[in-house]
């Protein structure tokens, strides 16, 4: 019988590890295209874990996507959408990943989904979750984050329906998307590759501990919970007329308070947050957002518990 507190769960036996959501995005193509061809590193013997190029052919292309953004389709009218000739090629992608992922939502969705991505802001090291109430997910975050010793981790909470969307990883029972930046678009860079290889080590060695039974005790882990979009001052027309301040570009994660510069025009005028309390933003200056009119997410800091969780043995 399981202890007070203790969430006894299934073990965590499939784990798809996907790059290439967005093609343009190296870190995650670079080294899911390695692991397609050697897959040693990547195993453990209580896992099964499957590298997948989510987007081959926006990765071909090294866009961002070819039609729509595939981390925006995974809704429940795209997935229903009926098979034609003039469906969008990220639609027809994220009904394929369905089938072979998912369903989402149902018992037979893999257990888990590591989705690789970078930024072009500097957010270092961030793992994103999408629910506060997933004990597993918790604590494997915890463990990742204690296991990075020279490194620091933040961690990225879209629960709030402001910020929400059909992202590729939730057709999974869990998952987890990998942030890392600064990396421009199109480039690879050998220490933000070198990041995310250590991070989804990490988060197999979790799964992997887990399935053999080992219980991980209560944890708390802060979090930093988005709860708002703030887009570039426009003119009428929807041209952006103030760029991201000097004194904001770089600092995701620092306070940001009523006042502080956001925004610099290129009459050499200052615009300041004219928010009511001091937020943390994030996403700062992210070159694939100005199409989504997001200069940066609105964070607060949170701390989320978990309790602790061990493998049920049926
Ligand atoms: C820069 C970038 O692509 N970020 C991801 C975040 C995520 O995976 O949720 C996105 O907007 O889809
Ligand atoms: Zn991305």
């Amino acid at each position: 019988m399981a202890s007070a507190g203790v969430a006894c769960l299934p073990a965590i036996r499939r784990i798809a590890v996907f790059g290439g959501t967005h093609g343009n995005e190296l870190s995650g193509v670079f080294l899911v295209r390695h692991w397609l061809k050697d897959k040693s590193e990547l195993q453990r013997p209580s896992l099964e874990v499957q590298p997948y190029l989510s987007n081959p052919a926006a990765v071909q292309r090294c866009t961002r996507y070819v039609d729509c953004d595939l981390n925006r389709a995974f809704t429940e009218e795209n997935l229903s959408m009926p098979l034609s000739d003039s469906m969008p090629y990220e639609v027809k992608r994220a009904q394929e990943i369905n089938h072979l992922f998912g369903p989402k939502g149902n018992e037979n969705a893999y257990d888990f989904i590591i989705d690789l991505h970078n930024t072009t802001s500097n957010v270092g090291n961030c793992l994103i979750m999408k629910t506060s109430k997933d004990d597993f997910t918790i604590q494997m975050i915890h463990y990742i984050k204690n296991t990075l010793i020279h490194d620091n981790c933040q961690v990225l909470l879209l629960e709030n329906p402001a910020v929400q969307y059909g992202a590729v990883r939730t057709v999974a029972k869990h998952c987890i998307g990998l942030e890392i930046g600064p990396q421009p678009q199109g480039v690879i860079r050998a220490n933000i590759l070198e990041n995310m290889r250590k991070l989804v080590n990490s988060a197999l060695d979790f799964a992997h501990f887990y399935n053999e039974g080992k219980e991980f005790p209560p944890c708390t882990l802060d979090v930093y919970r988005a709860f708002e979009k703030v887009d570039y001052p426009r003119d009428s027309e929807g041209q952006i007329i103030g760029i991201i301040h000097p004194q904001l570009q770089d600092n995701d994660w620092k306070q940001l308070k009523p006042g502080d510069p956001s925004f610099l025009t290129l009459h050499g005028r200052t615009i300041p947050y004219n928010g009511s309390s001091a937020v943390y933003p994030v996403f700062v200056n992210e070159a694939a957002y100005y199409e989504k009119k997001s200069a940066f997410l609105l964070t607060e800091k949170v701390t989320l518990k978990a309790n602790s969780v061990k493998v049920s043995k049926t």
